[in-house]
């Protein structure tokens, strides 16, 4: 499903910030990834997730040797391959939430109400970013980020901004829509309770130590 081998990230002149010789995730596997601040979480999914190429390496997703296509099969790659979740929701303001999940699909079918129910989220479909809690807002990120059966869903810290109680929810929210779904997931959390909700947990200092075995 990923797979990572010999990679090395440094942005410009500057040191390398990340090097991992081997990453293997299968699919449907829920992976948590925690690590300080600085030690390249959102760089290593930005890289599996086709928008961050790294300066030495492969970075395989699918079979497909991401970083070795065009610009525009990149693109077209990641539309149907990957849904993103981030800390900040990223909903369009003068769009429904209704509207905001339409976006991604390009007119494409979609059981859309099915999902609002399943987020229980059934009573907010047509109301807009501002009228829903912060909560509510995440949720719908959820759909929009889920509702095409992305092979990989990378979420870079998708509770950072909630409070802990709904942080929780949410975690075992995603958690949970992944496993019913099959899909692979890849968190990133600076929480190390959030973390234990995943079956399996990572941290940054470990990949980046991995430099001989394949984890
Ligand atoms: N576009 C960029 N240009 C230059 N340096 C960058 C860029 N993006 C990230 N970096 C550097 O790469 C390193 C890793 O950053 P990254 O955002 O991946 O870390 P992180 O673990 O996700 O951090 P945080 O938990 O604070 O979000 C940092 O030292 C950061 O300054």
């Amino acid at each position: 499903m990923i797979q990572i081998k010999n990679m090395k990230k440094s942005y410009g002149k500057n040191d390398v910030v990340l090097s991992v010789s081997s990453i293997h995730v299968n699919a449907g596997e829920r992976i948590a990834l925690t690590g300080p601040s600085g030690s390249g979480k959102s760089t290593l999914l930005h890289m599996i997730g086709g928008l961050v190429e790294p300066t030495e390496g492969e970075v395989i997703v699918n079979d497909i040797a991401v970083y070795n296509q065009s610009m525009t099969a990149r693109d077209a790659f990641r539309m149907e391959n990957i849904g993103y979740i981030f800390q900040d929701f990223h909903l369009l303001p003068s769009l429904t939430a209704r509207e905001n999940v339409q976006l991604v699909l390009n007119g494409k079918d979609a059981p859309i109400s099915e999902w609002f129910e399943r987020v229980g989220l059934q009573q907010k479909e047509h109301a807009y970013p501002h009228e829903l809690s912060r909560g509510q807002q995440q949720r719908v990120a959820f759909i929009r980020a889920l509702i095409h059966r992305p092979a990989i869903v990378l979420a870079d810290e998708p509770t950072g901004s909630l409070d802990v109680k709904t942080a929780n929810t949410m975690m075992e929210l995603l958690v949970q829509i992944c496993e019913e779904e099959k899909l692979t997931l890849l968190a990133v959390t600076h929480d190390e309770q959030l973390a234990e909700k995943f079956p399996k947990r990572w941290t940054m200092y470990e990949l980046n130590q991995c430099l001989a075995e394949e984890i």
